[in-house]
């Protein structure tokens, strides 16, 4: 076309990082400020269908979501070309799902140190998600997305108490993304997200603790990230894993860290911890045991 659209002006595209029926996501270089970002093009959905209720509830999160260190932060949002784009952070470390996966090639599995720093990050993202009202419904290890910390300056401040800034010793930063799924926690429409992470009470469409059915989805998202073997996506399986057993592991968990995620897939959406709950449960504290 004579007139160049905004994403081929604006932007440079480096490769494609992401394929599926929603469209493809692409690495780019802002030609302005020449940083990275994320860029999701999907075919625009016919309008008035459940995709473009979908499309446009991704929109309406990240608006509502501002900033937060272990939230995908987003940048913009435009149609042109029969497309919808959304503009977000690029996370250099590529997904939970990847590093999993890239582990288990090595006989290798997230040690207890890093399973804590894991669920500690991603609880104060739910926090965050849950304090704003809003549930995210989809969360699994390939809607979380990693940024490795910028080399550390010598005259870094140490952890701060309260405002963390996400960035822990170790220099992993774990990020939700994906809010295709998120919905109001007060007036929700459920779009159901991944059966093998999907909370019992939600399939029986009881949508009176959505915020739980998040921390069950995260209960299994570190399992798998401590070494689960993959998670059905129904059958008998699927119903022993929501009687609270926790699978087979390849590693010994110390029984406090076991007893929490086990609290996480408690069949009562009431028992599991809130997000806010996680994120001072002395389990996960930073702060110097003893
Ligand atoms: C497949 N894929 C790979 C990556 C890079 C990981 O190193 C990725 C990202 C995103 C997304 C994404 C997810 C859902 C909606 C919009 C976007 Cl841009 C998808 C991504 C996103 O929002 N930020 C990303 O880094």
């Amino acid at each position: 076309a004579l007139m160049l659209s905004r994403y081929e002006s604006e932007f440079l595209e480096l490769g494609r990082i992401g394929v599926g029926e929603f469209g493809a996501v692409y690495s780019c270089v802002k030609r302005l400020d020449g940083c990275m970002y994320a860029i999701k093009r999907l075919r625009r959905p016919l309008a008035g269908s459940a995709n473009e209720q979908l499309a446009l509830k991704e929109v309406y999160a990240h608006a509502v979501l501002g900033h937060h260190p272990h939230v995908v932060q987003y940048y913009s949002a435009w149609a042109e070309d029969d497309h919808m784009i959304i503009q977000n952070e690029y996370c250099d470390g590529g997904s939970l799902l990847d590093v999993i996966t890239e582990k288990k090639e090595q006989g290798e599995f997230f040690r207890e140190p890093e399973l804590r720093d894991l669920l500690l990050q991603v609880s104060m993202g739910l926090k965050y998600i849950h304090t704003s009202g809003l549930v995210h419904l989809d969360i699994k290890p390939s809607n979380i997305f990693i940024c490795h910390r910028p080399s550390a300056s010598t005259d870094e401040a140490g952890d701060s108490e309260e405002e963390d800034d996400g960035y822990p010793s170790s220099g992993v930063v774990f990020k939700i993304g994906d809010l295709g799924h998120v919905t109001s926690t007060s007036s929700p429409q459920v779009e159901e997200g991944d059966s093998r992470f999907l909370a019992c009470e939600v399939l029986r469409e009881d949508y009176t603790h959505l915020p739980k059915a998040d921390i069950f989805a995260l209960g299994l998202t570190v399992l798998l990230a401590a070494g689960a073997a993959p998670l059905p996506q129904n059958g008998d399986e699927w119903h022993r894993l929501r009687q609270a057993e926790l699978p087979s592991l390849p590693q010994e968990l110390t029984a406090p860290l076991s007893n929490l995620i086990q609290m996480m897939l408690d069949p009562d959406p009431a028992a599991r911890p809130s997000a806010s709950a996680l994120c001072k449960h002395p389990v996960l504290c930073r702060e110097r045991s003893g």
